[in-house]
């Protein structure tokens, strides 16, 4: 297992800005070469910033598909979704033309949307160009939860999403699986301060993807893995 690339800044400011142009960079790349890219963002707060950059790039936005890596299973106007953190943050300006493939649908709950979101979700260029990956302090990644009863699944399912209810976290999810994740070209991880840089460094020396769930990531050598890491 190789080093993930690190990517240190002092200020996250400067890491989020730096990370935008590095997606920019790939998402550019990918058009020139297949013609389309795809990217898998996760939500939460740390994308934020990132996402409000990369909105204002100069790509060829018609020709990327966005996705999430994973979704709280509310309405698209929750203040919790994930959905309407990237609507109001990267889709706005040039970035509107971006064609976006939701997680949330009309089903009454995640385990019932679970088989739509498989068939919307075979239709994306897999694999995908980019997965953008952030990190709980418990080690978990996209809605992939240490304890959680649907973890082992989501760790070995040939679908590409499942769907989980998380064990203190809010909101049932629906996620990427483990295998999905690393159907990618590029996995782009965000750890913001010392107690995530812990865990992080923590899940490198060794141990279980059931324990650090962000191992699936971490620990293998499928997918190029690059790390932003800032204080
Ligand atoms: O929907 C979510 O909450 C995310 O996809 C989740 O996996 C996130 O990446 C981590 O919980 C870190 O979240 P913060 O960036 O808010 O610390």
């Amino acid at each position: 297992m190789s080093r993930p690339v690190e990517h240190v800044f002092a200020d996250g400011a400067a890491a989020a800005q730096n990370l935008a142009r590095r997606i920019g960079a790939v998402l550019g790349e990918a058009i020139a070469a297949r013609g389309v890219a795809g990217i898998a963002l996760s939500g939460g707060r740390s994308p934020r910033p990132v996402l409000k950059a990369l909105s204002g790039l100069p790509l060829d936005w018609g020709e990327v598909v966005v996705t999430l890596v994973d979704e709280r299973w509310v309405a698209p106007d929750h203040a919790d979704s994930n959905e309407k953190l990237i609507r109001e943050t990267l889709l706005t300006g040039a970035a509107t033309k971006a064609r976006f493939v939701p997680m949330k649908n009309d089903a009454a709950d995640a385990y019932a949307g679970a088989a739509a979101c498989e068939v919307a979700f075979e239709a994306l260029p897999w694999p995908l160009d980019i997965v953008l990956l952030g990190m709980g302090e418990d080690g978990h990644t996209a809605s992939l939860f240490p304890q959680a009863k649907e973890l082992a699944e989501g760790l070995s399912t040939q679908a590409r999403v499942l769907a989980v209810t998380p064990p203190a976290a809010p909101h049932q999810r629906m996620t990427l699986s483990a295998g999905a994740i690393v159907d990618s070209r590029h996995i782009f991880l965000q750890i913001g301060g010392a107690a995530k840089k812990a865990v992080y460094d923590r899940a490198l020396a060794g141990g279980s993807v059931e324990e650090l769930p962000i191992r699936l990531a971490l620990c293998q050598d499928k997918v190029p893995v690059e790390v932003w890491i800032s204080d």
